[in-house]
């Protein structure tokens, strides 16, 4: 069905149901350990399975889905660092355009890139606006882009970015972050944005404790995004739910 994973984000949001998206990492899982990994996020209220990295390498993203696929019925993300990682195997692309940045690469070209791929694809295409804030470390996403987070301070920039991200027909905003930051953005950051955007807020970036998954739903965040946090112990969902 056409947008069936995106009109699933949009409901939720309208009946305030938060969802939790778990990041995986392609060139970090072994194909062998991927039934253990899928065991662990079965029936912990995970709603979405993310699947990405800022550099991976070329091809495997098919067979690593494949077999999530095999233990798992939630629905997988491809959320791609670049056009190589598309694959027929995901449900659907987070379709990122990195709004934060001025690198023509990422903002644009990537995108012309993958055309070729998306126009026989079965995957289902979601326009997101995709925006950097400064979590205190350069980044995976910042070195691969060669662009520079948004300051927290630069709070208006952030807002205008996000909105201009839902004036371009974005379907979601991905406020992240980066990977592994040492502390999650503050909460000001997601409540002053979600309260001025119609569409819905993915948050993610350094969120480890039940609190600051809390605090990211309490102050606006549609969907978080977990990753670094579960790679580091397996066993942390349960203590999140
Ligand atoms: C639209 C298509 C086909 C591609 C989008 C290309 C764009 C605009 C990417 C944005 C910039 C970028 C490099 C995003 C990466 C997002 C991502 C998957 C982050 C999670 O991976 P990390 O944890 O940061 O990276 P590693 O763990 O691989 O170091
Ligand atoms: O790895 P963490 O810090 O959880 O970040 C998740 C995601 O936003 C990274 O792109
Ligand atoms: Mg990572």
């Amino acid at each position: 069905m056409q947008n069936q994973i995106l009109n699933h984000i949009k409901s939720s949001k309208v009946k305030g149901e938060k969802m939790l998206a778990i990041l995986l990492d392609p060139d970090k899982l072994k194909l062998e350990i991927i039934s253990e990994i899928i065991d662990k996020i079965n029936n912990q209220n995970v709603d979405l399975i993310f699947v990405g990295g800022s550099t991976v390498q070329k091809g495997i993203t098919d067979n690593c889905i494949k077999e999530i696929k095999k233990y798992s019925n939630i629905p997988v993300l491809i959320f791609p660092g670049d056009y190589t990682q598309l694959t027929d195997e995901g449900d659907a692309v987070l379709f990122l355009s990195l709004l934060s940045g001025n690198n023509p690469e990422y903002l644009v070209h990537q995108q012309v890139k993958s055309a070729p791929f998306l126009k026989n694809s079965t995957l289902e295409i979601i326009p997101t606006g995709y925006i950097l804030i400064d979590g205190g470390k350069e980044t995976a996403v910042q070195r691969v882009s060669k662009t520079l987070p948004i300051p927290q301070n630069e709070i208006e920039k952030i807002i205008n970015t996000a909105l201009a991200a839902q004036y371009m027909g974005k379907d979601l905003v991905y406020l992240e972050a980066g990977s592994g930051a040492t502390e999650p953005m503050e909460v000001i950051i997601i409540k002053t944005v979600s309260m001025q955007l119609d569409i819905p807020l993915i948050v993610g970036g350094g969120i480890r404790t039940k609190e600051q998954l809390e605090n990211a739903y309490k102050n606006g965040a549609d969907v978080v995004v977990i990753g670094t946090a579960f790679e580091e112990n397996l066993n942390i969902l349960q203590s999140l739910k």
